[in-house]
């Protein structure tokens, strides 16, 4: 589902963010990816999402060279891919039912698809009873399933978050990769930045290691 093959990333200014670094993620994978702070991890994510190019080598995802994807192709190619952040980023001033509907929104479905698959994403989070609540109301772990609800509202067949238990307790960070777990079982493919060894070590999927833009664990021989 997502493929790199030697890839390479130097920032304008001649920062090598990635080497050579190659590895396959099959479509019903749930992938760990870690290494110290500055190591790659978020620009190896920005690549998957397009919000960046590589200098060199390929990145494929569902097949397709992203090297081919245009300007115009970016919001289709993303379409496929739900993003969860550690800050969550979310609109404080709206309750819960309009973040979480806000891709919907954007993507011009009518209002009672909306609010059919809002809720149905509320309810895989475990927050249906809360689509009216604000989010300062919620907890960490609570807000975080509002990201997370968010992100998988369109239905992506990629998942991709960054550091997403970064400020949690070690229970409700255990809770929330439950939920990317749960979302792995039914198709989804799933990429997980994480500082957090002793917590990913105990989850047994397979982790990319990256030091100083090289992938020393997980990747292709
Ligand atoms: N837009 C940019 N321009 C220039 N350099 C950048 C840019 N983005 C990241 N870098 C540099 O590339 C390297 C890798 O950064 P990246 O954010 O991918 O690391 P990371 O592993 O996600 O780190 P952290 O765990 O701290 O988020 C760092 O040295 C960083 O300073």
């Amino acid at each position: 589902m997502i493929s790199f093959q030697r890839v390479s990333k130097r920032y304008a200014e001649g920062h090598d963010a990635l080497r050579e670094v190659s590895f396959d993620i099959a479509k019903d994978d749930l992938v760990f990816l870690t290494g110290h702070s500055g190591a790659g991890k978020s620009t190896l994510m920005r690549l998957i999402m397009l919000m960046d190019r590589a200098t060199r080598g390929k990145v494929l995802v569902d097949g397709v060279d992203l090297a081919t994807v245009g300007k115009r192709g970016i919001p289709g190619h993303r379409r496929n891919i739900g993003v969860v952040f550690q800050n969550h980023q979310l609109l404080f001033d709206r309750p819960v039912f309009d973040n979480v509907a806000l891709p919907l929104v954007i993507g011009g479905y009518d209002y009672r698809e909306v609010g059919r698959r809002v809720r149905a994403a509320l309810d895989k989070v475990g927050l249906l009873s809360k689509e009216r609540a604000m989010p300062l109301t919620l907890s960490g772990g609570e807000q975080q399933r509002v990201g997370i609800a968010r992100a998988v509202v369109c239905r992506p067949r990629i998942l991709l978050a960054d550091e997403p238990t970064g400020n949690l307790d070690p229970e409700l960070s255990a809770e929330i990769m439950r939920l990317f777990e749960d979302f792995n079982q039914v198709g989804v493919t799933v990429l997980i930045a994480s500082h957090d060894l002793a917590l990913i070590s105990r989850l047994r999927h397979r982790i990319l290691t990256l030091k100083e833009g090289r992938l020393v664990n997980g990747g292709v021989a």
